[in-house]
């Protein structure tokens, strides 16, 4: 399967400098003699005005979450069929931060990931353990209550697995934690999906910068990255993009 590099610009980019970005990260995708399938994921207000400048540059847009109503009453919130009226494909749900500041819980996951398929767009869920739960031992039935409480049935979208204490740090994972947990997710996925849990792309994310890309993208079950600071700058998004192309 071909390698899938996703960059969440989380709460960062305005206007201008936001365009110079991704005319840089099409320029760099251009010059590569093939390419992983590249997804950004810009905030909210930029999303209008970057996707027509992202059409034929083989990057594709994705948002960073969507509410899980079609429409309604529903101050400040975004729903999918919005997302997917100014041409985004993907969407980023249930990131740990989203979690965090925003108290959502796996069954308002599982229902915006719904949402999300049913306005056509492919969902991204996000799952991963605390600091606490990998230290006492939790870890595995912290992912595997993620899944099952988080996916919907029928689910055919991306996993990203992001273990909490890796995003911002600077460290990433071990290539041990990473291949140990891509081997249990990818298990619970075929017991909750059967033959389609086997073809789910699973990402890591957490701290992906492009010296480790080259060692984390070629571990088993490793479908790309989901890249969070690194995905900011061209000089730095673009290496993690090169370590994908030939894998
Ligand atoms: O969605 C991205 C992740 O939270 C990773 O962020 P990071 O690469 O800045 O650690």
């Amino acid at each position: 399967m071909m390698q899938m590099i996703v960059g969440n610009w989380k709460m960062n980019g305005l206007g201008a400098s936001s365009r110079d970005l991704v005319t840089e990260v099409a320029q760099g995708l251009a010059a590569m003699p093939s390419a992983p399938q590249v997804v950004v994921c810009p905030p909210f207000t930029l999303l209008a005005q970057l996707a027509p400048m992202l059409k034929g540059t083989g990057i594709l847009l994705g948002a960073q979450d969507c509410h899980q109503a079609a429409s309604g009453a529903h101050t400040g919130d975004i729903s999918a069929a919005m997302l997917a009226d100014v041409g985004v494909e993907y969407v980023i749900l249930g990131h740990s931060e989203r979690r965090r500041d925003h108290g959502e819980l796996d069954e308002t996951v599982r229902e915006k990931a719904t949402a999300a398929a049913a306005a056509g767009l492919t969902p991204i869920v996000c799952v991963g353990e605390s600091e606490d739960q990998r230290a006492s031992g939790e870890c595995r039935d912290a992912i595997g209550w993620q899944i099952k409480g988080s996916l919907p049935d029928g689910f055919s979208g991306i996993v990203a697995y992001e273990p909490i204490w890796a995003i911002g740090s600077g460290v990433p994972a071990s290539s041990q934690d990473i291949a140990d947990m891509m081997a249990f997710i990818r298990a619970e996925l075929v017991r909750q999906f059967g033959a389609t849990g086997k073809t789910i792309r699973i990402l890591y994310g957490g701290s992906v910068n492009a010296r480790d890309a080259a060692t984390i993208l070629p571990i088993a079950e490793v479908g790309g990255a989901l890249v969070g600071s690194a995905s900011l700058r061209a000089e730095t998004f673009l290496p993690i993009v090169r370590a994908a192309v030939d894998l």
